[in-house]
């Protein structure tokens, strides 16, 4: 069986690293380790070990002073390097499916350097057609008990994942500081997040949110209402190891989702995408032919029937006579000047002709003209 690959996400400071740490050695006590790979190339120390490190691969110091950037841009940059041989680590993830039940990666904390980047996109995108591919989107409960810090987090991640598209757990981290009761009953019941939001309001009246950001942060919540519905959220402490359980049969189950739902998609999208490519190449085939001036048999057999039909079948029926219009306009413009093959005597005489045919027409117009007045 493929293993389950889990990009953990989150906020800077909510204890990705921690919680990584905690899940290789959980796994490790289940006798069930896992292959570890680590994406953040500016974090200093990992205190776990790693199968596949960006660092190896990319120096972002060197990044930084080389492209003269920022730390952010260093990140992406790093990450773009990166992605270009993302193709191998496909490969080697492949080479040890056998012996691994799950991936854990670890991603830079600024978030956005990851998943709106091109190359965390394809990075993505790679991992999840070739193995069942879980967002794990991790919160830091004490610093989310504000109704307005949890409404900003849960519009992160559910735009994280109409982004990604990829089955999504939701962890509520640090549990052991503050339980995540609060959470799950905001997320639940849409009144008792409105009885938080006005008591919040009622004990910060001086200093708290604006009028119009309480009407936003309500409005909000109503239409999230959909997204939580999707989620599976868990609380754990990458402190003391509660919640890890819970955490991999919930796992379990989205391996299962991403099985029915999401790899049925990805194929149908992949699919797409190879037709869509064929027909590209039949047009241009079809293009090259014509320029190329060579009459295809088969179809001027086939416009012929076409043609005896009156009827219109399809919209492309009218889209390919306007195009054929256009590209007889195009042939008249860009033709070569004909040359004339009558002889100079016959071609005169035959200009006279017309000229006196101009003349007698527009004469007998003006004799009819003078008739009627008359
Ligand atoms: N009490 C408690 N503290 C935690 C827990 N997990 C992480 N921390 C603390 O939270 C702080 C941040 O943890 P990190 O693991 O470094 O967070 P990170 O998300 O990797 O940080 P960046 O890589 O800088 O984004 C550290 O001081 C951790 O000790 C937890 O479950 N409980």
């Amino acid at each position: 069986m493929a293993p389950a690959n889990l990009l953990v996400i989150g906020m800077a400071g909510s204890g990705k690293t921690t919680f990584m740490q905690r899940l290789n050695s959980h796994l490790h006590a289940k006798k069930n380790p896992p292959y570890v790979i680590n994406l953040d190339p500016a974090v200093l120390k990992v205190p776990y070990g790693c199968n596949i490190d960006i660092r190896d691969s990319v120096n972002y110091h060197k990044v930084m002073d080389h492209y003269n950037l920022g730390p952010n841009g260093a990140i992406v940059t790093s990450l773009n390097l990166f992605s270009t041989k993302i193709d191998q680590i496909v490969q080697l993830l492949d080479k040890r499916a056998e012996n691994y039940n799950h991936v854990i990666i670890d991603t830079p904390g600024q978030i956005e350097c990851f998943i709106w980047s091109a190359s965390g996109s394809i990075i993505t995108q790679a991992l999840a057609s070739a193995f069942p591919t879980i967002i794990v989107y991790l919160i830091d409960t004490p610093r989310t008990t504000s109704p307005s810090t949890f409404m900003s987090n849960m519009l992160y991640a559910c735009s994280i994942l109409y982004k990604t598209k990829l089955p999504m757990i939701i962890v509520f981290n640090k549990c052991d500081i503050k339980d995540y009761e609060f959470a799950k009953e905001w997320m639940t019941d849409f009144e008792a997040f409105q009885a938080s939001m006005s008591s919040d309001q009622h004990n910060s009246s001086e200093g708290g949110d604006s009028g119009y950001m309480n009407s936003l942060i309500n409005s909000m919540s109503l239409m999230l209402e959909e997204f939580y519905s999707q989620l599976d959220v868990v609380g754990v402490s990458s402190y003391t190891g509660k919640g890890f359980d819970e955490f991999l049969d919930i796992v379990d189950d989205k391996v299962k989702e991403y099985n029915d739902v999401y790899k049925a998609e990805q194929e149908r999208i992949l699919k797409q995408r190879e037709q869509d490519e064929a027909d590209r190449k039949v047009k241009n085939l079809s293009k090259l032919v014509k320029d190329l001036g060579i009459k295809d048999q088969n179809a001027s057999t086939s416009r012929k029937k076409e043609d005896d039909y009156d009827g219109v079948n399809v919209l492309s029926d009218f889209e390919d006579d306007d195009d054929e219009e256009e590209e007889q306009e195009e042939d008249t413009i860009n033709a070569p000047q004909r040359e004339y093959t009558y002889e100079d005597e016959r071609f005169e005489q035959i200009k006279q002709q017309a000229q006196q045919a101009k003349e007698d027409s527009t004469l007998e117009k003006i004799t009819q003209y003078i008739n009627k007045s008359n």
